[in-house]
């Protein structure tokens, strides 16, 4: 199947099976997934056979080299129609006009239109038996016309050229597609795997089992996801991340299937399976969306469904109406006519919209954008306001604990109450204060977690809080002196806990987190942009504050829960403006959610189908999301250049042919030219965006 208008006929014919549960076309692959029990799969190819299409069943999709195979066949073949409609044409030109010659011509013409046409034909009649109109029956009824009124060269090279150019369209989108599947074939098949003896051994990437250690020599791509073990190095991580800077790796830290060591040596264990790694779960995504029909899509296709009736039905006016009014030839006025048809051809318009948007989409996941849906990639460019989250959004999310005090009358003790109770939760902040400390750790009893609060619990008997601020003056336990100590720190961006028993406050603990390098750059680019950035956050209004100021957010909204996040994400979009919500993907689920467009950063190393955001940005780099807006308004110029170079084209022959001077071979130039300007226009978007 080859557009949207086929589409549409398989659904018609298959709709009658009841028990079919999921029809998903992929025209960018020539696919369609359906569920439905296997009893009914006989009856089903039928139907589509029936509908004029030849069904293979894919339990696994055709390997490249097939694929590259078939395309170089059907390219001769249709070399081949090619060259026997121009020797038609040329016998035409030189020849003389006896009988003998004239049927030789219409043999050799024939033979051109055979080689080339017989699948267009197929389908054509078989749309026209089921009264519908598609691109098959206007170029069938077109050829058989100029065959009958004897313009067998023009027919001839019709077929051919229209042939020709289905195919260099289908090629094309092929490799927008590709540009992503083509990232897998970067991880390597076969993987450096230890055995039970502890030798090394080569093995096939698919059969490491999980748990399974491999090494990586420098140089070489990474065949599996894991964990590393033992040794030191830089990974060059663009295909995973869109990130080219390399990243030092050491015992710890995740690697990814497809990046390359650069550094060192690398052992690692591994954490996934080959088939579940995080570059096969990015391309799967990326082809889901793809297989999704954005809006735009939607409305063309609904436009190119009146379209070809209606230009049908002048053309057919044309034929008609001339000869009995205006008193035209009915040869010429039948001429006209048919050219009319070939200029109808709503291919290029049809076609401009997926090829745009799959362009778009493999562009950003080539820079470690994800985007779940062409959806997200025709809304970001309305986006008004950016919401982003502070902890590991606009910082590192990594806080460390940077000072600790002892208040006046405390002793020493109380840093081993809050070690343990710190060591109890695994907030952040907890767990920076935990691993800050140097002291024993005691038994905790009734302990307790508040959101956005802090930590309870009894220890030897006696009750304490690991507390933020706004807890201390909930409690009532503030002093202004502390009041005072609290802001030195607060209005450094740092985050504070301070451990208090039922009388009193005793210690004071101040964390912080630094901003990612990349913050202050992506905050200017989104208000370049004419994107307003607000900073929602759990954490204290002065900290807050500061962080922000270190990044350029003038709007901060401070000690929110989830649930006021998701409010705030309504209450900012009130006025009807289109709002995005960044966060880390973990805590923010709701307003992830909530938000027109939600981002999730640092994705490589979470469950990528998991996510509840729209746009996964596999590294840490907050400069994605302007970079994201930004793709999607070149997306959305491209998209109405191409609708625009459609109809534009279209409509110049039109009034070409009425005014009498426009040919069918010209017809065909015209609609072959459309529909590869258009493809092409679309795959510039795979070229990067600044
Ligand atoms: N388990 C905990 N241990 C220590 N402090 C906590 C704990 N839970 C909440 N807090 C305190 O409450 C504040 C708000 O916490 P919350 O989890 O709502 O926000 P956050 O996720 O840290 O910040 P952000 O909203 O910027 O991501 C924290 O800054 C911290 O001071
Ligand atoms: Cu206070």
């Amino acid at each position: 199947m080859d557009c949207a208008v086929e589409e549409a006929q398989i659904r018609r014919v298959l709709e009658p099976f009841g028990r079919v549960q999921r029809l998903q076309f992929d025209l960018s692959a020539r696919t369609l997934a359906l569920v439905a029990p296997q009893g009914d799969w006989p009856a089903l190819t039928a139907a589509i056979a029936q509908a004029g299409f030849a069904a293979t069943a894919l339990s696994a999709p055709p390997s490249a080299a097939d694929t590259a195979r078939a395309q170089r066949t059907e390219l001769w073949r249709l070399g081949a129609a090619l060259g026997v409609a121009l020797s038609a044409e040329l016998m035409h030109l030189l020849g003389d006009h006896t009988a003998l010659w004239q049927i030789a011509g219409m043999v050799v013409a024939a033979l051109a239109i055979a080689l080339s046409g017989l699948a267009v034909f197929r389908k054509g009649v078989a749309a026209l038996l089921r009264g519908q109109l598609n691109i098959n029956a206007l170029m069938s009824v077109a050829v058989i016309g100029a065959f009958a009124i004897g313009q067998w060269p023009e027919a001839a090279m019709v077929m051919a050229l229209y042939a020709l150019a289905e195919l260099i369209e289908a090629h094309s989108v092929e490799r927008a597609r590709n540009a992503i599947a083509g990232l897998l074939a970067l991880s390597p098949l076969q993987a450096e795997v230890r055995q039970a003896d502890g030798r090394w051994a080569l093995q096939e990437a698919s059969g490491v089992p999980v748990g399974a250690t491999v090494r990586v020599k420098p140089g070489e791509r990474l065949a599996l996801d894991g964990r590393v073990t033992a040794g030191q190095s830089a990974v060059d991580q663009s295909p995973v991340t869109g990130e080219s800077i390399p990243v030092d790796k050491a015992a710890g830290d995740e690697v990814f299937a497809g990046t390359i060591n650069q550094g060192g040596g690398l052992e690692f264990e591994v954490t996934h399976a080959a088939t579940d790694t995080v570059l096969a779960r990015i391309i799967h995504a990326v082809e889901a969306a793809q297989g999704q029909r954005a809006p735009m899509q939607r409305f063309v296709d609904r436009f190119a469904a009146i379209y070809t009736p209606a230009v049908f039905v002048i053309a057919l006016a044309v034929a008609v109406l001339p000869p009995l009014l205006l008193g035209w030839a009915w040869l010429d006025a039948v001429y006209k006519a048919l050219v009319l048809l070939v200029i109808a051809c709503p291919c290029a318009l049809v076609i401009s919209t997926p090829v745009t948007i799959v362009s778009g989409l493999s562009a950003a996941a080539r820079r470690g954008i994800l985007i779940k849906g062409g959806v997200y990639l025709e809304q970001a460019r309305l986006l008004r306001v950016v919401a982003l989250d502070k902890t590991g959004t606009l910082t590192e999310g990594r806080p460390q604990l940077v000072a600790h005090e002892l208040l006046a009358g405390t002793g020493p003790e109380a840093l081993q109450v809050a070690r343990s109770l710190a060591g109890r939760s695994d907030h952040p902040v907890s767990r920076a204060v935990a691993a800050g400390l140097d002291a024993a750790e005691l038994r905790v009893d009734d302990f307790g977690a508040e959101m956005g609060r802090g930590v309870r619990g009894r220890v030897a008997g006696r009750a304490y809080v690991l507390c933020n601020h706004r807890w201390l003056h909930e409690r009532g336990q503030c002093t202004p002196a502390l009041e005072a100590l609290m802001q030195q720190h607060e209005q450094q961006g740092r985050t504070l806990s301070v451990l208090a028993s039922e009388g009193e406050a005793l210690a004071l603990f101040a964390v912080a987190d630094a901003v990612k390098p990349s913050s202050r750059a992506a905050v200017a680019e989104l208000q370049a942009l004419g994107v307003r950035t607000v900073m929602l956050t759990g954490d204290n209004a002065a900290t807050a504050q500061a962080i922000a100021a270190q990044v350029g957010i003038t709007e901060v909204r401070a000690q929110l829960l989830p649930e006021d996040k998701q409010r705030a994400i309504a209450e900012l979009g009130e006025k009807g403006d289109s709002v995005a919500m960044v966060g880390d993907g973990v805590n923010d689920s709701p307003s992830l959610a909530a938000a027109a467009v939600g981002f999730s950063m640092g994705a490589a190393g979470t469950d990528i189908a998991k996510e509840a955001a729209d746009v996964l940005v596999m590294n840490d780099d907050l400069r994605r999301v302007p970079e994201t807006i930004r793709l999607s308004r070149r997306t959305h110029a491209v998209l109405w250049q191409n609708i625009a170079l459609a109809l534009g084209i279209k409509a110049v022959f039109l009034v070409l042919t009425v005014m009498g001077s426009a040919t069918m071979w010209m017809a065909v130039f015209a609609d072959m030219g459309a529909s590869l300007l258009v493809v092409f226009n679309g795959l510039r978007l795979l070229r990067g965006v600044k």
